[in-house]
């Protein structure tokens, strides 16, 4: 069984260079997570970081902010990390902000900018196996 933490990273477009900075210079501290990412926000991480690996779902506009929401509503995600571009109007802006009442929903620890998710990454509630729910009611086939 997978007693590991979970954690998601998603990062729009203007943000991917970002994201990738920022899981290059944490790699050590990713390494102990089970990862999940958006599918080209995944594949930017997996190209900078040999070590790291993570499960890509879908693209976001595809439906993979939706997928993590599911994993949210399943209490199967311990925390957040999703560089939001506030520059730029989204098509699915409706998913993104579907994906952030979840986590607000079920209290999940987010951050939504760099200085935040370098603060979530130290973070004891993130690496102290905390669950957001104690009874899953539905799984995600895709992982
Ligand atoms: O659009 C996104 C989040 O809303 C990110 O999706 P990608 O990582 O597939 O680009």
């Amino acid at each position: 069984m997978n007693t590991r933490p979970m954690l998601a990273l998603v990062a729009h477009d203007a943000k991917k260079d970002a994201m990738v900075d920022f899981a290059v210079r944490n790699e050590e501290k990713l390494l102990p997570f089970t990862l999940v990412a958006t599918g080209t926000t995944g594949g930017r991480i997996e190209e900078g970081c040999s070590r790291l690996n993570i499960t890509r779902l879908k693209s976001g506009p595809l439906g993979g902010d939706q997928q993590i929401g599911a994993l949210i509503a399943e209490g199967r995600l311990n925390g957040l990390i999703f560089f939001v571009d506030p520059l730029s109007p989204m098509p699915h802006d409706v998913d993104v902000k579907a994906l952030m009442r979840l986590a607000l929903v079920y209290d999940l620890p987010m951050a939504l900018n760099l200085a935040t998710a370098e603060i979530l990454l130290r973070s004891a509630r993130l690496t102290g196996l905390k669950t957001t729910s104690t009874t899953p009611e539905i799984s995600v086939s895709a992982i």
